[in-house]
């Protein structure tokens, strides 16, 4: 049997394939929303490897760590690293992370950024963590309320349980796409996402905020 988290990938590349290129049927191009840590490798290289017209689609990030490009933590070097290959090499990515010193110097830039982007977004790819975030949206972190009510597009975020000070689209922004799909694998996360589904409090776990939306999961074990 091949390994289901691979397989997973494969049809998530082929889900969001499909859907950028029904946009660009229409329109003259098409944003996609991607998430980073670990879970989207896989579906990164299968998504590189799709035939698309990628020249027509625009990449940015659900969030990012206040890091250089350098750092082996950035969401941005993975999205070069391992979608920005193959055929989607000539896709034209947009980064969250400026020169500035912080992200709460670096988000009017930022911000700047992505409002040259063609929103609403095609798609948005959501990643999960354990403790129920979504994007850099913390329980922890004293902007969460903050990201979940503005209607401006990023939110700076210093978590205590996170390492580094975090840049995040804000709820709102992420909501402003047509399609909404969450990528996530194993027994722990399936778990958190049982817990928050018949709940609807937001700020336990961020990613209920996302739940009252249609919201294609991928899962595998
Ligand atoms: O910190 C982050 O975590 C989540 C989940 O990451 P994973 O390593 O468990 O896959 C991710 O969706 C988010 O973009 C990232 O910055």
């Amino acid at each position: 049997m091949s390994d289901p988290r691979e397989a997973l990938a494969g049809q998530l590349a082929e889900a969001v394939a499909s859907a950028l290129a029904e946009d660009l049927r229409h329109q003259p191009r098409a944003l996609l929303v991607v998430s980073g840590g670990s879970t989207p490798v896989a579906f990164f290289r299968a998504l590189a490897a799709t035939p698309l017209e990628w020249a027509r689609v625009d990449v940015t990030l659900a969030d990012e760590r206040w890091v250089e490009e350098s750092d082996s933590d950035s969401n941005a070097r993975l999205v070069r690293e391992e979608l920005l290959q193959h055929e989607a090499a000539a896709a034209r990515f947009v980064g969250l992370k400026t020169a500035a010193g912080t992200p709460e110097e670096g988000a009017e830039e930022a911000a700047a950024r992505l409002e040259a982007l063609a929103w609403p977004a095609s798609v948005v790819v959501l990643g999960m963590g354990t403790d129920g975030h979504t994007a850099s949206i913390f329980a922890d972190s004293p902007e969460l309320e903050l990201a979940l009510a503005t209607r401006d597009p990023l939110v700076a975020v210093r978590a205590p349980s996170q390492r580094q000070p975090r840049i995040t689209l804000s709820a709102d922004r992420l909501h402003r796409a047509r399609r909404h799909f969450l990528h996530i694998t194993g027994d722990a996360k399936r778990d958190v996402l049982a817990r928050a589904l018949p709940g609807d409090d937001a700020r336990e776990l961020p990613i209920r905020a996302f739940l009252a939306c249609p919201l294609a999961i991928y899962w595998a074990p």
